[in-house]
């Protein structure tokens, strides 16, 4: 607080003093070194608005701004179920038929970057008894979300939703016209939203991206709750779609004219995960798109790290 009367500070460096006397050996400019009431914030300003996470510099913001407390959604809980006989545990000696366990790792830290806690209730045998030993648990965590991986299509041991509809899910939609994620599955379990992903481990991830985290970021009341969908340029030539969305793994990069460039990785098998780690993104082609020549425009959705 400046005395009353007075409108500038000169610091004590150029200052003398002489008894009741001051000297200045250089002149300070009227308002120097003087902040003005207000001119952080003022009374009644909104700079923290609701649909959005709240940063490390938000809380120091909200606390300067003498909010002792702030209205803000906890994090949701996620339970994840990997099903499957064939699955092994990395680390493990898979035998002949056996696949290594990914599909977990990839969504309990998709969940945990959208803000999420993650219970992971591992693998489970393609047995109707212990799949829903594993909802159980579920529900008896009281978790928000039920994330399934595998057991999603029309095979014999493809059991996943036996199990959820004896536990009384009321299904919502199963089977998606996307490629990949087609076996896809959502419904709701009492309280808990249960969404099943297809085996396949980047069906799985497709899934995720698509249906999980628009589903956390609801569930914080985020306002962005759909990945960007972006312009880009097609590197190569894309061939018409059939009736199934597509989601290309591509590469990302910008072409001397600033543009975004997006090139779809060779091999876009869904069980495939080498690729996936190289693609910084999906294009996405809409059901019955026309062909699309290099050098046409397409559209992207950046994927997160
Ligand atoms: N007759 C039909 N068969 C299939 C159809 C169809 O429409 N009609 N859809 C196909 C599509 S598309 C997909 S995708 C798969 C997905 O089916 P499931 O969810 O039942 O997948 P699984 O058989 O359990 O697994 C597929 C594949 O992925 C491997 N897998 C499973 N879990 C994991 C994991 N946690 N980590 C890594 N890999 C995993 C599994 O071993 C299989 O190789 O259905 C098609 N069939
Ligand atoms: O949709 Mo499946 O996910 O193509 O392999």
């Amino acid at each position: 607080m400046l005395p009353e009367g007075a409108d500038t500070v000169v610091i004590q460096e150029v200052s003398a003093r002489d008894g009741d006397r001051v000297t200045f050996s250089t002149a300070g400019a009227p308002g120097r070194h003087v902040r003005r009431r207000g001119r952080d914030f003022s009374e009644g300003d909104v700079l923290l608005r609701r649909g959005r996470p709240l940063t490390i510099r938000d809380l120091a913001l909200a606390a300067a701004m003498n909010h002792a407390s702030v209205p803000a959604y906890r994090r949701p809980r996620v339970a994840l179920v990997a099903t499957g006989d064939e699955l092994v545990a990395p680390g493990a000696d898979p035998g002949p038929g056996q696949i290594v366990h990914s599909n977990g790792f990839m969504l309990a830290a998709l969940a945990r970057r959208e803000g999420a806690e993650v219970l992971d209730l591992g693998i489970v045998p393609d047995r109707l008894d212990e799949t829903v030993a594993a909802i159980r648990r579920a529900r008896a965590a009281a978790v928000d979300v039920l994330v399934t991986t595998g057991g999603a299509s029309v095979g014999d041991y493809d059991m996943v939703q036996d199990a959820l509809t004896a536990e009384g899910m009321a299904l919502a939609f199963w089977k998606v016209a996307m490629r990949p994620g087609k076996p896809l599955m959502s419904g709701r379990l009492g309280p808990v939203h249960v969404l099943g992903l297809p085996g396949n481990p980047v069906s799985s991830f497709v899934g995720a991206v698509l249906f999980l985290v628009p589903l956390l970021r609801r569930l914080q009341g985020r306002d962005d709750v759909t990945l960007a969908v972006e312009p880009a340029v097609a590197a190569r030539d894309l061939k018409p779609n059939d009736e199934r969305a597509d989601h290309l793994r591509a590469t990302l990069s910008v072409d001397p004219e600033g543009r975004l460039v997006a090139t779809p990785v060779g091999d876009q098998d869904s069980s495939l995960l080498a690729p996936l780690g190289l693609a910084d993104a999906l294009l996405v082609r809409e059901p019955h798109a026309a062909a699309v020549p290099a050098g046409g425009l397409c559209r992207v959705i950046r994927l997160p790290a």
